[in-house]
């Protein structure tokens, strides 16, 4: 009789063991994004060395978490991508964090101690990214590849930041192109329920920390 296959791939794929983040994820009741819509494509650059600490930070969690609410409004927010560009995808970088990360980042940050909080929220407060309920991500257009958006990910200075977008347009520092991108992943993640901040185009919060904090507990 010839062996069946297919059982063994299941029986594999069942027993890959899910990372140590994984787990304390699942256990405090956060959902895999791509669970809920697999259009949604995901590249956690903290689980690569390509980020702006150089290590990987998070070994072997290579999926985007996030508490459900936030999840299924980034679900709309891709469905409302999809009904304007049919061809372009949301493209996650970063979502639900634990605070031993967020240290990490804090740590590694190389700006004024005042500076710092514009660009990686203190660890002592926890970034929203702590609860479940903060999202990085950018556009991937039809050819699979970013649309430009005038600064790669974590690019920690002024020409990332939203607030500074027409003086930089004027200035020739970001083409219309570059802002026409970021305006659209503003516009779809914003009527999907997601707010902005002043300095980095790629960081959406779904609610205030406050909020985040009275619905979710912190993701040590
Ligand atoms: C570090 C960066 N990707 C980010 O998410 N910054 C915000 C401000 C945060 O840490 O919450
Ligand atoms: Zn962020």
């Amino acid at each position: 009789m010839t062996p069946d296959r297919s059982v063994d791939i299941v029986a594999e794929a069942d027993t890959v063991p899910l990372s140590e983040y994984e787990r304390l994820m699942q256990q405090l009741g956060l959902v895999q994004v791509q669970s809920l819509d697999s259009s949604i494509r995901v590249d956690l650059k903290y689980s690569t060395t390509d980020n702006f600490v150089g290590v990987d930070v998070y070994g072997d969690l290579d999926d985007a978490y996030l508490q459900e609410e936030p999840a299924r409004r980034l679900v709309e927010a891709q469905r409302l991508l999809h009904e304007r560009h049919p061809d372009y995808h949301l493209l996650i970088y970063d979502a639900a964090r634990p605070r031993q990360v967020q240290w990490i980042l804090w740590d590694t940050l190389q700006k004024p101690e005042a500076d710092k909080p514009k660009y990686v929220a203190d660890p002592r407060k926890g970034s929203i990214h702590n609860f479940g309920a903060a999202v990085d991500l950018t556009i991937v257009g039809a050819d699979g590849k970013p649309l430009d958006m005038g600064t790669g990910y974590d690019h920690f200075g002024i020409l990332a930041f939203p607030y500074h977008e027409d003086s930089l347009l004027k200035s020739g520092q970001l083409t219309e192109t570059q802002i026409a991108n970021r305006h659209l992943l503003r516009e779809v993640m914003q009527a999907a329920g997601f707010s902005p901040i002043t300095s980095e185009w790629w960081h959406f919060d779904a609610f205030s920390r406050a909020e985040a904090r009275r619905r979710y507990p912190i993701i040590e």
